[in-house]
């Protein structure tokens, strides 16, 4: 839960009156343009940053005075692990896990039974390799693995599949999927993506300069963010041009009043993109 967060470096408003909630096993993302504070926002609610002004809950409580007990149920995906090149993936994972131990419920055991995690992320026939010889992607899946291996109840994901070519994205949002339907986990990602958006998130959060743009489901964007169509025509030998937001409509009154008048028609729906991009300008725009 985030209500009015502010966030000021200096006397630059980085985030302002940033308001939004994810619910128990829902994937949000956080999309928006660079430097729209997605990354500000997300640190704040991992408790790495502290914030101006607002309110902000993670598992009911503020993140800037978490205990150990409420990071562990905290699963946050950092950058890859270079660091631990030597290290065998299973070793590198049984280790992390033992930090977990002593934080299981009566619910939810922790840590993640080694092998079993890594079969969930899919490394199943790297478990004995050396971290350095795996592939970027693999890489990812590890940092993932590390993420989650205490069986995180909210899981914080910056730009997870930057980099990624499709085949890894696809599989990447399957596993991120995954952890929210089978186990309930609530993820909270950020991304440019508005096409990665829509198809892994619950629901999408727009920050644009600091600013909530829109938050809705894919679907309840995609109707709000129906904008306008272009039509072109010529009629008796000149050039017609308009904005609609109903292009088909309008198309048939043109030809009732106008017939066979009518040449070279040509409809181009506004796409989600475009809406989205204009959406991003007008704000970044207003607050300059
Ligand atoms: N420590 C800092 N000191 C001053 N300004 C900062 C600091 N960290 C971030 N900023 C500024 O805050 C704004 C938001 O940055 P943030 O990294 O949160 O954006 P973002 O949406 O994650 O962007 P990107 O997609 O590029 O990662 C930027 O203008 C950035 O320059």
């Amino acid at each position: 839960m985030v209500e009015g967060l502010r966030m000021r470096y200096g006397t630059h408003d980085v985030l302002r009156e940033v308001t939004f909630r994810a619910r128990h096993g829902e994937v949000v993302a956080l999309l928006g343009p660079n430097g729209a504070g997605k990354s500000t926002t997300i640190e704040i609610l991992e408790g790495f940053r502290t914030r101006s002004a607002g309110r902000v809950e993670v598992l009911g409580t503020d993140p800037a005075h978490g205990d150990e007990r409420w990071r562990a149920r905290i699963g946050v995906v950092l950058q890859s692990w270079r660091d631990h090149g030597k290290w065998r993936v299973r070793e590198l994972l049984a280790h992390l896990g033992t930090y977990y131990a002593g934080y299981s419920t009566e619910l939810i055991r922790r840590p993640w039974e080694t092998d079993e995690l890594i079969e969930a992320v899919g490394l199943s026939a790297r478990a004995d390799s050396k971290i350095k010889t795996l592939s970027g992607g693999q890489r990812r899946r590890l940092d993932v693995a590390i993420g989650i291996v205490g069986r995180p109840e909210v899981l914080f994901l910056d730009e997870p599949t930057a980099g990624f070519d499709p085949a890894a994205r696809r599989e990447f949002h399957g596993l991120v999927r995954g952890l929210a339907d089978v186990h309930a986990t609530t993820v909270l990602l950020t991304t440019h993506d508005l096409h990665e958006a829509e198809r892994l998130a619950d629901r999408i959060v727009i920050l644009a300069a600091g600013r909530i743009v829109a938050d809705g489901s894919a679907e309840e964007l995609a109707r709000r963010m129906a904008g306008e169509d272009e039509v072109r025509w010529m009629r008796d030998g000149r050039r017609f041009e308009t904005s609609t937001t109903d292009s088909t409509r309008f198309t048939h009154g043109l030809f009732r009043e106008h017939g066979d008048a009518i040449s070279e028609l040509e409809v181009r729906r506004a796409s989600l993109e475009d809406t989205y991009l204009a959406w991003v300008r007008e704000t970044t725009e207003a607050v300059r």
